[in-house]
């Protein structure tokens, strides 16, 4: 069969087959393209990866650096530990080799101390008799040294009461000085210079016997007054001294508590605690016997003023001193307020006291510008036992003398007929009947076992403080006074010397203060002088002054003190 074939078959065919090519090729492609996407997104992962890897490296590159220098570091730090380690351990073997020498040293020593221990106990056990009889001695000697000392107090305090008797027996004023402490008011004084390297607020004046006087102390020298003042004497306490040197603490107490209070005991001064002893020595006399008036009188700028009086508007009324036609000195219409008890006594001088006139210095911030004289004036009514006793020997000679008896009046015998008759009697001297003349012939003296009450008193004084008016830094108004102070102390100072010397004439009246003191200074009073000191280099001018003034009461020899009952008369 002819095989006849289209050329256009075979074209188609051609075409065909060509086509069929052509999609495989392109599926190729297209196989090739995917597989080439895929290559590159695996690329891409790849460098992603590579680039972390390569900053993962870095990183560890770093830290291996880091690790490389703290190795190096601590390399360096346990290279140097170990050096110091070695020297350490050579140190530590230098201290152990000296520790074994000291450890075998002192065992060393510790045995030879343990023999000489031991070989001492054997001595002292050997000794113990000696000991035991040296002991003995030494106890011995001990107690016979307390004797002495006993005895030397003993002494010294007999010797201190002699002294006072002589002294009043001579007739002397007794003065008695009292330095009191450096206190906080001195060191502001202080700072302000020096002399010859000390400062002004050191402490420069002691006591010889360098005792603290303590209140009580102080009470101790007053208190015998208080019994002569029953007695029958006079007496009279003065506080003399520099401005702030404590005579307001020495005759009333302290400022700072009340020393008028119940806890205030030891605080008070001469004045509460001398009322509280009257007192009760006037409770050991019979009942009624003795009565008590207080006065209170300041002498302010040279003038007198009652502080009990009810007239004075807040500042006590002015008064005057007389002469008595007996020669005493008394102030005129002068306040006695009556008195039962101490806590009386302290109470009209407690009321009255803020009266006072006082005003700050430089020196003392409270400082009294005025003399203050508080009096307790006890009247006595307790029958005479001198008298007595005279009265019955004379009635005994009487009896003996028969002839005579008929010239008794009936008043003389009823006189003498024994105590009651004195105790029914009035109380002033004046109304007395049996203090009045007896006009009966009475040849022989009239015994009388009564007298006329007799009137003693007590003078308590806080004097205004002596001052420089330099150092006061005061002006004006409290310079007056100042002057006024300084004048009357030295009127007092005045007196003294006169008495001292025994002058004519005592110029008692140059001031109120002596005048009204003048009975006291110069009379027939038992005077204590108490000088309040200054312990301070600032005032070693005043209180030197004040030593002067103390020096110059003691060389006055008066009458000796006479008692108020001795001059009665045995009628
Ligand atoms: N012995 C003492 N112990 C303790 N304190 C004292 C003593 N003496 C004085 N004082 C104190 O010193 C201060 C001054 O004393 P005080 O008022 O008695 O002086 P003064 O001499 O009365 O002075 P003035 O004359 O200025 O009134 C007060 O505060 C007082 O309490």
């Amino acid at each position: 069969m002819p095989l006849f074939i289209n050329r256009d078959q075979i074209f188609a065919h051609q075409v065909h087959l060509l086509e069929h090519k052509l999609r495989s090729k392109e599926e190729r492609i297209l196989e090739l393209e995917t597989e080439n996407a895929l290559l590159h997104l695996r690329l891409a992962e790849c460098l992603g990866k590579l680039r972390r890897d390569h900053k993962d490296v870095a990183e560890a590159q770093k830290r291996c650096q880091h690790q490389k220098n703290i190795t190096k570091s601590t390399q360096t730090a346990l290279a140097k530990l170990l050096s110091e380690v070695q020297v350490l351990k050579h140190d530590l073997r230098d201290v152990f080799a000296v520790y074994v020498g000291f450890a075998t040293e002192l065992e060393g020593q510790s045995k030879q101390l343990l023999e000489r221990v031991v070989s001492a106990t054997s001595d002292v056990q050997g000794d113990s008799e000696d000991v035991r009889a040296l002991q003995a001695k030494v106890e011995a000697l001990e107690r016979s040294l307390q004797e002495e000392k006993e005895r030397c107090r003993t002494e010294r305090l007999r010797r201190k009461l002699l002294h006072n008797a002589l002294v009043e027996l001579r007739g002397n004023i007794r003065v008695h000085c009292r330095v009191r402490p450096v206190l906080p008011f001195d060191a502001g004084f202080g700072q302000s210079g020096s002399v010859s390297g000390s400062t002004l607020s050191e402490e420069v004046v002691h006591a010889v016997n360098d005792v603290k006087d303590t209140q009580e102390d102080v009470f101790e020298e007053v208190k015998p007054l208080l019994t002569s003042l029953l007695d029958g004497y006079n007496v009279c306490i003065m506080a003399y001294g520099q401005t702030g040197s404590g005579k307001t603490h020495t005759m009333i107490g302290s400022q700072n508590e009340d020393p008028m209070g119940p806890g205030g005991a030891p605080l008070q001064g001469v004045i509460p605690k001398a009322a509280t002893e009257l007192f009760r020595l006037i409770s050991e006399k019979p009942a009624d016997s003795h009565t008590v008036e207080v006065s209170v009188v300041e002498v302010y700028n040279n003038e007198v003023f009652d502080l009990l009086s009810k007239d004075g508007e807040g500042s006590g009324a002015k008064r005057d001193v007389i002469t008595t036609s007996t020669g005493t000195s008394e102030v005129t219409s002068l306040t006695y307020e009556p008195v039962r008890s101490s806590a009386e006594v302290m109470q009209v001088i407690s009321a009255v006291l803020r009266l006072r006139a006082r005003s700050p210095t430089l020196v003392h911030r409270d400082s009294s510008r005025s003399h203050l004289i508080v009096t307790l004036t006890v009247t006595s009514r307790s029958p005479n036992v001198l008298a007595l006793a005279r009265r019955l020997q004379s009635a005994r000679q009487e009896l003996h003398r028969p002839a005579q008896k008929e010239w008794w009046s009936p008043r003389c015998r009823r006189a003498a007929s024994g105590r009651r008759g004195a105790e029914e009697q009035p109380a002033s001297p004046a109304s007395s009947p049996l203090h009045s003349p007896c006009h009966s012939p009475c040849p022989s003296p009239r015994p009388s076992i009564s007298q006329a009450p007799v009137r003693t008193k007590l003078q308590l004084v806080d004097l205004a403080g002596s001052e420089c008016v330099g150092m006061s830094g005061v002006t004006g108004a409290a310079l007056w006074e100042t002057s006024c102070i300084n004048r009357s102390l030295s009127a007092l100072s005045d007196v003294l010397g006169a008495l001292a010397e025994q002058r004519p004439h005592v110029p008692y009246r140059n001031s109120k203060l002596t005048h009204l003191l003048q009975d006291s200074i110069g009379g027939d009073a038992k005077l204590l002088v108490m000088l309040c000191i200054s312990p301070t280099q600032r005032f070693v001018a005043e209180s030197l002054q004040s030593l002067g003034f103390g020096t110059r009461a003691r060389q006055v020899q008066r009458e000796p003190a006479r008692r108020k009952n001795a001059a009665l008369k045995i009628k």
